[in-house]
């Protein structure tokens, strides 16, 4: 699966709603072993949440968009199948909570590009099923530092905390990620016994998580620290 919404393959509700329909798609084909997720455009493997769909919206639109990323987490850290995700680009937030819902994770190994949980710079905080699949893939302190610190890695340090697996030549991501895949034949049982907890936390709280965002990310005050955010992004570029 080779997302493709340019310029930076930002999260959007039609998105997600595209990827999940992909994955469950997948799912269902007898004759697929297995998924690797990676990315058609330079430089961007995914942005995170298209932070469009956070500013200036109503809370019925917020609550339909929360639902979609709900739903895309809860396909891909559930997914029955082997999952790669050939990172070969930047990952901030919600581009990094999707390569972690993979098996594994290979890196293009440049050190321009990074990826981390970096909601806190937004003045906003990770939900804490983004907290709970980070805390599976690093573990506690990790997690404790790096979402307190909004903290971006570059792959050497993101392969030094564990948050990637393997590093590889930029031009070799594909090659090895269909590599990896191969010697990997069947999903094994264990990855559902190690997610089964995280994945029912959300699926029992859902209704709850989307209230909490919604009422969250509609406040005035959270509204003016994602435009600022915004303007930050803009004025970097020029
Ligand atoms: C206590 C109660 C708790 C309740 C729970 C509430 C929880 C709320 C949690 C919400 C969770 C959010 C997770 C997220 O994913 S938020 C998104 C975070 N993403 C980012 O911060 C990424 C920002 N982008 C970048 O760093 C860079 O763009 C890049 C990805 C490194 C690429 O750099 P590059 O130089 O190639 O590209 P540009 O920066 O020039 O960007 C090109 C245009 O794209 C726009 N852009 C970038 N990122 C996004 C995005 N995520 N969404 C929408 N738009 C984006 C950028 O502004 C440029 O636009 P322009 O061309 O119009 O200027």
């Amino acid at each position: 699966m080779s997302l493709q919404n340019p310029p930076v393959n930002s999260l959007s509700l039609e998105f997600l709603t595209d990827i999940c329909i992909s994955v469950e798609k997948l799912e269902m084909d007898k004759t697929c072993r297995g998924l690797i997720i990676t990315s058609s455009l330079p430089k961007v493997f995914s942005a995170g949440l298209d932070i469009m769909e956070m500013y200036g919206k109503s809370p019925e639109r917020c609550g339909e968009f929360w639902r979609a990323v709900q739903e895309m987490w809860l396909k891909l850290y559930g997914s029955n199948m082997v999952t790669i995700a050939a990172i070969n680009g930047s990952s901030p937030a919600g581009g990094c909570l999707m390569s972690m819902t993979c098996d594994y994770r290979i890196m293009a190994d440049n050190p321009r590009y990074s990826i981390g949980l970096n909601e806190t710079q937004l003045g906003i905080v990770a939900p804490f099923w983004f907290k709970d699949t980070m805390t599976n893939t690093v573990g506690h302190r990790t997690t404790e530092l790096s979402l307190q610190l909004g903290q971006m890695y570059n792959p050497a340090e993101a392969l030094k905390i564990g948050l990637v697996d393997q590093l590889v030549p930029e031009d070799q991501v594909s090659h090895y990620s269909h590599t990896n895949h191969d010697q990997v034949t069947t999903p094994d049982r264990s990855k559902s016994m190690m997610r089964k907890p995280t994945i029912d936390k959300l699926t029992s709280k859902r209704e709850a998580d989307i209230q909490n965002f919604v009422s969250f990310i509609t406040k005035d005050s959270i509204q003016k620290s994602i435009g600022m955010y915004l303007e930050m992004l803009k004025k970097r570029k020029r």
